[in-house]
Formats: structure tokens, C-alpha cells, sequence
């Protein structure tokens, strides 16, 4: 697995912002939906593409474009979601699958609710969108659930990670014959005893869709 931390000052001055505990919910999409913009550009520098000719007004040339089958965009809800329109923004020809899954805030364990995905992933790409890596429990289960469909590609774009969750990630992906990207703006410092990331922003589904019932 590999893990990219995008250095720019940009993506460090909205996260800024982002984090702050009084930044309201309007503020946080806002915030949440141009990160993934930025970090998108990092995170589909190897997106497939294949060569195509065209003709411009002046001569015909060979440009390139997305390769078929398209990319898939998968976001995990809830919090995902945030990250949907920001991923979409950049590559609108991308087709979108959706997994729902929650962790069980005194187990840490996540588990699956929904899914509505391509029964066959063979060959795909998948670009899995989700805000927060922290213990990495999460993303295992999705992108063993994608690749046990046949995607032979993975990036995750997270906007915060813990050091501890792409460890346990790393090591729950053992056996997992495809390669895995970890795009994030930033590396956080450690995990806490609920398993929330320090500093981290907290709940990011709450602070983008309010509290959950
Ligand atoms: O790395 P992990 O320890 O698995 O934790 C990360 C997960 O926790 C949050 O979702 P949550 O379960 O709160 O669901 P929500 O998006 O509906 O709020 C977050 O959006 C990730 O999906
Ligand atoms: O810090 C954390 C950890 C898991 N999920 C969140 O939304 N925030
Ligand atoms: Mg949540």
C-alpha cells in the first residue's frame, strides 16, 4: 500500500479551517467538497487513459482521454457523501457506486448496511472517497468487498489519517493482490482510547450532516 500526504498551502489553509470547532456545517461541506478537489488532482495521476484523434480547428492531432471501462467513484456513507460533488467536479465522466457502512462506536468494528455497486468490477478502477482513516477498519472491509467484485485498482482519498489506521489498513490488506493508494491531506498525530484521530476535526459525518440517531 502506498500512502501520499498532499503538501500543498492550500490544501493545509482549508483544512485549517476545517478542523476548527466552530466552523458550522454550511462552512465544513464547502470546505470538505473543495478539498477533494485538490486532493482528486493528486489522487488520478495514474487515472487510465488511452490516446484518441482529434481534429482541432486548425490540424487533426492525437490527444487522450479516460479509458473505458470509466473510472468508478465510490463513496462510503455516510460522511463520503460530502466528498462526492468535489470528486465529480474533476472527472464528471466517472460512474459512481455507493457503499453504506458505520462503525460501531464502542467495538470499532464497521459493518456494511448498503450497497449499490456493478456486480463485476473486473478491471476497474475504483476511487473510494471517505473523509476519515482512522483505525482503517473501514476502508479494509470496502476494498476487500471491491476487490473480492474484481477491481484490480484502488485509491482511497481521505482528508485526515492516523498513522495507527494505515498500519492496521497495510496489514488487513495482506493477500490483497491489487494495488492500493492512500491519497490524504494530512497524516494526523495518533489515534485516541474512542478511536477518534488527534487533532483530527471530529465526527465527520455529524460535522457535515448533523448528529446521527
Ligand atoms: O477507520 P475507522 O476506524 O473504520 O473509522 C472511519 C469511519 O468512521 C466514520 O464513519 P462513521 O462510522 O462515523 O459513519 P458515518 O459516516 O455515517 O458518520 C468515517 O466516515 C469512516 O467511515
Ligand atoms: O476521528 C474520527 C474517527 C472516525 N470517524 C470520524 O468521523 N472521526
Ligand atoms: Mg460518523
Amino acid at each position: 500500500m502506498e500512502t501520499r500526504v498532499v503538501d500543498h498551502p492550500l490544501v493545509a489553509h482549508k483544512l485549517t479551517t476545517l478542523r476548527e470547532e466552530t466552523t458550522d456545517s454550511p462552512t465544513f461541506r464547502r470546505l470538505a467538497d473543495e478539498l477533494v478537489t485538490l486532493l482528486a488532482y493528486e489522487a488520478t495521476r495514474s487515472v487510465r487513459v488511452e490516446p484518441v484523434a482529434i481534429t482541432t480547428p486548425v490540424a487533426p492531432t492525437t490527444g487522450i482521454r479516460l479509458s473505458s471501462p470509466k473510472p468508478l467513484v465510490v463513496p462510503i456513507l455516510r460522511a463520503g457523501l460530502g466528498m462526492l460533488d468535489g470528486m465529480m467536479r474533476l472527472m464528471p465522466t466517472a460512474e459512481v457506486g455507493f457503499l453504506g457502512m458505520v462503525r460501531d462506536e464502542a467495538t470499532l468494528e464497521a459493518t456494511t448496511y448498503a450497497e449499490r455497486l456493478p456486480a463485476d468490477l473486473s478491471g476497474r478502477q475504483v476511487y473510494v472517497l471517505d473523509p476519515m482513516l482512522a483505525t482503517g477498519g473501514t476502508l479494509a472491509a470496502a476494498i476487500r468487498f471491491l476487490v473480492d467484485r474484481g477491481a484490480d485498482d484502488i485509491t482511497c482519498i481521505v482528508l485526515l489519517a492516523a498513522p495507527e489506521g494505515c498500519a492496521n489498513l497495510s496489514a488487513g490488506l495482506e493477500g490483497v493482490d491489487v494495488p492500493v493508494t492512500v491519497v490524504t491531506a494530512a497524516m494526523d498525530e495518533r489515534l485516541n482510547e474512542h478511536g477518534y484521530i488527534v487533532p483530527g476535526l471530529g465526527d465527520a459525518g455529524d460535522r457535515l450532516y448533523g448528529v446521527a440517531h
